[in-house]
């Protein structure tokens, strides 16, 4: 379903590669989390997958298809097989939610009855039956959230990828989101999520891929956010390149083909393990929000109540009626449609891109 062979990413103008001849085969139907410190690799692993970036080195097969060979053109339609979550939600700030969810749909042309079916039934599935009309800014972090899920899943993407999806979120939401996904995953939809939260992790108990510096380091099944290695705080000290450090060791680098990376994290405290913010307990505890898709009106409106309590009751201050996203209102308004959307990376089209974002090229 996805593999990456030998994949090497090395961002321009720097020495040291993102990832590294990274080998790796996500299958159908997995729920994989992909772990490791800041600066890893992780977001670089989901943008490949989204075809975002392009390797350096190597090939990477999503669906059956080498995304070497797929022309920028068609990059928009291999998409819609892919949903993709952010920590930041991404919304469309001046649309309802049930806009934002349809919005997917109607860039790709589906009639307006497919569009009528498939919204409700997606919003039920996220637990937000009955708050299509309201705006992302009436909504809690945590609805907020949902909406973008909603807006992921309505096109039944057979991937969903999620960078750190409860990043923003309170413990208890975090949970209630990880529910969801793990329904969405049950239903079919192959999930790869990036994240720091070891109690998310250590509970669910599902395929771990560890990053380290850009390399693989760990990769297994039913397992928790630290694996069978001691993952303590690990600081490395910093040594002026060709200054000798106390044992004497030279600072030089053993192999000259070995790059000199002056942006090297050796120059700083390696952090290897973040702070658990959602602890196994909340995550145990944690009442199911989702709502089965074969549910009856009854069960989605208790479902609905148990999410209108766990998110809380929203104070809207009229200052914050105006739109809000990450970066503000005024730097939404220079992003195209297709980066609010989370299609595209921030920053414009870049040589070798087609006019065509979003939707059907005809
Ligand atoms: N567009 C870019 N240009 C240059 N370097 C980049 C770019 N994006 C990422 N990097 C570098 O690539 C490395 C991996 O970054 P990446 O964002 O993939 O890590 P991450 O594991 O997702 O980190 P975090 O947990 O902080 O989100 C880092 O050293 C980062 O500085």
């Amino acid at each position: 379903m996805i593999r990456f062979d030998s994949v090497t990413k090395t961002y321009p103008g720097q020495a040291r590669p993102a990832l590294n001849d990274i080998g790796v085969e996500i299958l159908r139907g997995e729920f994989v989390f992909l772990v490791g410190a800041s600066g890893s690799g992780k977001s670089s692993f989901l943008r490949l997958i989204l075809k975002e970036e392009k390797p350096s080195k190597g090939a990477i097969h999503v669906l059956g298809q080498d995304l070497g060979s797929i022309s920028t053109r068609k990059v928009p339609y291999f998409r819609r097989d892919l949903g993709v979550v952010f920590q930041d939600f991404r919304l469309l700030p001046n649309k309802s939610v049930y806009e934002n969810v349809a919005f997917t749909l109607r860039v790709i042309g589906k009639s307006r009855g497919y569009v009528q079916s498939a919204v409700p039934e997606t919003l039920k599935l996220v637990g937000l039956d009955g708050k299509g009309k309201r705006m992302p800014h009436e909504l809690s972090g945590g609805e907020q959230q949902r909406v973008a899920i909603a807006r992921a899943i309505v096109n039944k993407p057979q991937i969903l990828l999620a960078d750190e999806p409860t990043g923003n979120l309170d413990p208890v939401t975090s949970a209630g989101i990880m529910t969801l996904l793990e329904r969405i995953n049950a239903i079919g939809t192959t999930v790869v999520m990036a994240t720091h939260e070891a109690g998310i992790v250590d509970q669910m108990r599902r395929r771990v891929i560890e990053l380290s510096a850009g390399d693989i380091v760990r990769d297994e099944r039913s397992a928790g956010y630290d694996g069978q290695t001691v993952r303590d705080v690990e600081v490395v000290p910093h040594r002026e390149p060709g200054k000798p450090d106390e044992s004497g060791a030279s600072g030089e680098p053993e192999s000259a083909s070995e790059p000199d990376d002056s942006e090297t994290p050796a120059a700083a405290p390696v952090v290897t393990a973040a702070a658990p913010k959602v602890t196994p307990e909340v995550m145990r505890d944690a009442e199911p929000l989702y709502v089965e898709p074969e549910a009856t009106d009854a069960v989605t409106d208790a479902a609905a109540e148990i999410t209108a309590a766990a998110t809380g009751t929203i104070q809207v201050d009229p200052e914050q009626l105006k739109p809000k996203t990450t970066g503000g209102a005024a730097a939404s308004e220079h992003l195209t449609l297709a980066e609010r959307l989370g299609l595209r990376a921030p920053g414009g089209p870049r040589e070798g891109d087609d006019d065509q974002e979003v939707g059907p090229t005809k």
